[in-house]
């Protein structure tokens, strides 16, 4: 499975260009998406599903493009979990992925399989008999997520499936995600920087409608390589005169001493010494060469 995006761009009624120029091949496996609030990930999310129309650019899904006539058969091999997921509130957690298996047209009996399947992995199983309103905001997340995998879709689309999920039940998602991309096409949008670390190999970073990276995960860790320091400062004000100078990823008080992590090009003139770049201070480091 193999999805291709050529200079596609998106441009709201309101003149809002949210997608500007964008190029990307997203093979199979898991491709991660991160960017700031508003970068435009929910909608290139949104063209891939097919909700939303490009203003002009092409995309296709294993050579099929997006256009009138395709676009039943394209939504046939699509699996999505949109951020805001309201299902229907009074039926129970089986009944709403029974009746969502229906409209997906999946054999009954298959379907029920699915189920019971996903509801397993899901951890959600000896939840099945409650309704959909009875559900915490975590159990919801994951019906949502059980609803975009029923079709056992060729393509998932994922925007934050681990939103508020206690750290067990994240660890669950992302295994179950891992197992469910090995021939398939999983795009995982998030802002959990740890989720995509632990799960996929290849993403893309968005800034205001563009790429500022689409590659390997090594890759855009090495970019940072040696510009990460550990320092260990005095107090607070030592601190704030830092922050202006550099980004800080991380400060933290280690046995009575205040640690910070920041990212500098070459050593600050303070005590401190190189130290590991995790893929979120490649990504800070990132947006901050971008900015
Ligand atoms: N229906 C719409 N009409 C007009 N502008 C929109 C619409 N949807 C999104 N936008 C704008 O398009 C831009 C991209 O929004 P989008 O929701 O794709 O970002 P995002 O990367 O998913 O953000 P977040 O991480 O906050 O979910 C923003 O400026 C947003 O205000």
């Amino acid at each position: 499975m193999s999805v291709k995006i050529e200079d596609l761009t998106v441009t709201f009624r309101n003149g809002v260009t949210a997608v500007n120029h964008v190029n990307l091949n997203i093979t199979n496996g898991i491709y991660g998406l991160l960017g700031e609030n508003g970068a435009g990930k929910t909608t290139l999310m949104r063209v891939l599903t097919t909700v939303l129309k490009p203003a002009s650019g092409k995309v296709s899904l294993d050579g099929i493009l997006y256009q009138e006539g395709n676009y039943e058969k394209i939504q046939r091999k699509i699996g999505y979990l949109p951020q805001e997921i309201d299902l229907y509130s009074s039926l129970t957690v089986r009944e709403c992925l029974e009746y969502m298996g229906d409209l997906s047209g999946i054999d009954k009996e298959i379907c029920r399989k699915r189920i019971d399947y996903y509801l397993e992995k899901t951890s959600l199983a000896a939840h099945q008999k409650k309704k959909m309103k009875q559900l915490s905001g975590g159990m919801k997340r994951r019906a949502g997520l059980v609803q975009a995998l029923l079709n056992e879709p060729d393509f998932l689309i994922i925007d934050e499936p681990t939103t508020g999920l206690d750290p067990e039940e994240r660890i669950h998602i992302r295994n179950l995600l891992v197992d469910f991309s090995e021939n398939r096409t999983v795009l995982f949008s998030t802002h959990v920087v740890e989720d995509l670390a632990t799960t996929c190999s290849r993403l893309a970073v968005m800034k205001k409608g563009s790429f500022l990276y689409a590659g390997s995960v090594r890759e855009l860790i090495e970019k940072a390589n040696g510009h990460t320091w550990l320092c260990s400062v005095a107090d607070e004000r030592q601190v704030r005169e830092l922050e202006k100078q550099y980004p800080i990823t991380s400060k933290q008080y280690l046995d009575g001493t205040l640690q910070v992590k920041l990212l500098s090009e070459s050593k600050p003139p303070i005590g401190c010494t190189q130290t590991s770049t995790s893929l979120e201070d490649a990504y800070i480091y990132l947006m901050n060469q971008n900015q």
